[in-house]
């Protein structure tokens, strides 16, 4: 079977690679990385005159997030988070600041308030995806929990095209990631090196 036919396994092979690379980056590496990812992130032009960004709170090794997300709330930015729902799909909540975050399944930390709806989505200026890597063409590899092929599936369907930006380390943008029939590519991916667009 070749790779295109069998998108789903080697999925599965490359993202256990990508985690265990990640579970071994010194915590000093982590935290370096996100301050410069932060500072970089506030620069993008895709975020200069966004109202509404969805992003997500950073967990484990994860590319940090922590300290964008209170950069963006600061700037005056309505910040959307994602709240995990029993299928997989997002919900969303309001980041209000660090200290309404509150744990939830899985690790993850989600906004303690109102719940907006699964299509609150619709309404991001731009939106900030989690991922384990980007290919030259801008496919993305997730969690593979399809929680955001179903949220850019959304987009799709509302006919809504916000840029869809990828933070990640610099060793996780990659030749060739493998896909599948669902997978739509995202715009931009921003790692400690720089900044990466993809054209359709
Ligand atoms: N920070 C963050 N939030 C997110 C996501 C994400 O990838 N990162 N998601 C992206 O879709 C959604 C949640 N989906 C998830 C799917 C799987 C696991 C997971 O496998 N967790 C591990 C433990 C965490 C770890 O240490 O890596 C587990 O349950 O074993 C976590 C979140 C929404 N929020
Ligand atoms: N629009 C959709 N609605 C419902 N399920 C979907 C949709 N798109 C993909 N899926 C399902 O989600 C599962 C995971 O897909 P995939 O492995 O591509 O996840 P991923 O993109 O790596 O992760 P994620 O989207 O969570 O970041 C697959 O079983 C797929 O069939």
């Amino acid at each position: 079977m070749n790779s295109n036919t069998n998108g789903k396994a080697d999925k599965a092979t490359l993202r256990g690679e990508l985690l265990e690379a990640r579970r071994r980056l010194p915590e000093d590496d982590a935290q370096e990385a996100a301050a410069v990812l932060a500072r970089r992130a506030l620069e993008l032009d895709e975020l200069a005159d966004a109202h509404t960004v969805a992003a997500y709170v950073s967990v484990g090794r994860e590319p940090g997030t922590r300290a964008l997300l209170d950069a963006l709330h600061a700037r005056g930015v309505r910040v959307l988070l994602p709240v995990l729902l029993p299928d997989n799909d997002l919900d969303w909540g309001l980041y209000t600041g660090t200290e309404r975050l509150v744990r939830a399944g899985r690790g993850l930390l989600e906004p303690d308030g109102a719940r907006l709806g699964p299509d609150a989505v619709l309404g991001a200026d731009a939106v900030l995806l989690p991922g384990l890597a980007v290919d030259a063409r801008g496919m993305r590899l997730g969690r593979g929990g399809g929680s955001y092929d179903r949220v850019l599936a959304r987009l799709a369907h509302a006919r809504v095209q916000p840029p869809l930006v990828v933070l990640l380390y610099d060793d996780e943008v990659v030749a060739r990631v493998p896909e599948e029939p669902h997978d739509h590519p995202v715009h931009a991916v921003v790692t400690p090196s720089g900044v990466r667009r993809f054209t359709a």
